[in-house]
Formats: C-alpha cells, structure tokens, sequence
C-alpha cells in the first residue's frame, strides 16, 4: 500500500491543542491541484478553522487503484502546492490501515478528545455521498462541510444525503460555528469556484 518511502512524520495524525476547530479534508489527490487549494483556503476561512489536515487517502474505496501513483508523489506533490502553515499534509490513515471515512473519523474522535472536528468535501462528492461505507455513522460522527463545486452546485440538492437530512442543514452563516455543533450538522458553502479536476490533468486537459 505504502513503500517504505513515507516519511514517519506523515504517517502519524498531526499535532492538535485541546480547544482547536480542525478541518478534515481526505482526498486522493491524484495529483493535487489548484481547485483542492482553493476549498482548503475555503474551509480556513469560512470556518474559522485552526489547522486543516490535508489527508492523502491510502486508496478510494470506490476508485480503482490502476491509475493510482504511489502514496509518496501524492504526499510530495501535496506539499509543493501547500504554501499555508495552517494546512498539514498527513497520510496517516496507511498507517493505521484504514481507507473508509467512517473507520478514520472513529480513530480521530478517540485519539482527541476536547477538539472540535469538521469533515470537508466538494460538492460532488455529496452526490454519492450514500454509497460510502456507513454513511450515516459518517453523519453522526463530525459536522461536514460541502465545498461548492462547478457541475455539482445544484444536482447534490436531490442526493440521498441532502434529502435524508434536510433536517439538519445549518445556513452557511453559521459556518464559523459549524465545528463546535453536534453531528448531524452540515452546510454548503457557495463562493469563488474552480473547475480543475485531476482527471482532467491526468488526461492533459488541466
Ligand atoms: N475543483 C474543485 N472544487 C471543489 N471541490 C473539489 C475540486 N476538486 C476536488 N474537490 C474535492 O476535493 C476532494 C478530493 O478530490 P479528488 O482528490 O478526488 O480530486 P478530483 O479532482 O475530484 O479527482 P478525480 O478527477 O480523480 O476524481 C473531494 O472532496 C472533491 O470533491
Ligand atoms: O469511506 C468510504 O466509503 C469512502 C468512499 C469514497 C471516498 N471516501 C473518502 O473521500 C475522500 C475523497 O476521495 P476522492 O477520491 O474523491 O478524493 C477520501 O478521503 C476518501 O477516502 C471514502
């Protein structure tokens, strides 16, 4: 999964006070680009977060692996493109051998307690948000934030997700709260977008 080439420092969760709001952002970043910076600057902002952790996903569970590059250029190229101290580039989900987002948030809950957590993903992704593995252990566990994205700004209303908990949908005025509030708790944040892919760089095309 994983050479021996990962530095140990990335392979063990970031540093966090008692107190902080920590944004999660998981990707597979494959390879990261400019429209990843910008919801990472986002959520920063719009959620008044202390640090974002910049998590390079072992492997989707719903991607193929086959054009996947290794776990090390993700991290490197991660790196390059982070100039803002807040965010921390962390792959430690290879080394507790976890790829599901309902098992990593389990593991980051307990290891730190009295911090305040906030999933973040674009838009996009809340469209087949459902099919991940235990979805709405996923929902209970940490307030998420949807990122705008072009294509997804409004087809993700209809998900599975945004529909089963309209309930708890917070308005976008609130996001700097967002962190502190109980699961279930998410909101979609609308702002300046990007329409970089990594498909669309892996096929030339970024
Ligand atoms: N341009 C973008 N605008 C908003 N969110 C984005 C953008 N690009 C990626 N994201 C979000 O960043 C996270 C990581 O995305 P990922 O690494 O899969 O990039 P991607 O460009 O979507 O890749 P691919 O084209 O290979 O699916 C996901 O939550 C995704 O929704
Ligand atoms: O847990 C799941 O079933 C699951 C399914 C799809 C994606 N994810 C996570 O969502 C994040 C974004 O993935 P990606 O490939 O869209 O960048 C990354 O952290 C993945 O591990 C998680």
């Amino acid at each position: 999964m994983h050479g021996q080439s990962v530095q140990s420092a990335y392979l063990r969760m970031p540093h966090v006070e008692k107190g902080m709001q920590v944004g999660l952002f998981g990707g597979s970043f494959n390879p990261p680009h400019a429209g990843h910076v910008l919801v990472a600057e986002i959520a920063l902002r719009r959620l008044a977060l202390d640090q974002l952790w910049w998590m390079v996903t072992p492997g989707n569970p719903l991607k193929s692996t086959r054009e996947l590059a290794s776990l090390e250029e993700r991290i490197a190229r991660s790196e390059a493109i982070t100039r803002n101290p807040r965010i921390k580039v962390t792959a430690f989900e290879a080394a507790h051998h976890v790829r599901y987002t309902a098992d990593t948030l389990a593991l980051v809950r307990a290891r730190n307690p009295g911090v305040d957590f906030v999933w973040i993903m674009g838009a996009d992704s809340l469209r087949d948000f459902h099919r991940w593995e235990r979805w709405r252990d996923i929902m209970m566990t940490f307030p998420i934030a949807v990122i705008d994205r072009p294509g997804a700004t409004l087809s993700f209303l209809s998900s599975v997700v945004a529909r089963s908990f309209d309930y708890a949908r917070v308005d976008e005025m609130n996001a700097p709260r967002l962190a502190r509030m109980k699961a279930p708790a998410w909101t979609f944040i609308h702002g300046p977008r990007s329409t970089l892919s990594s498909t669309a760089i892996r096929n030339g095309r970024g």
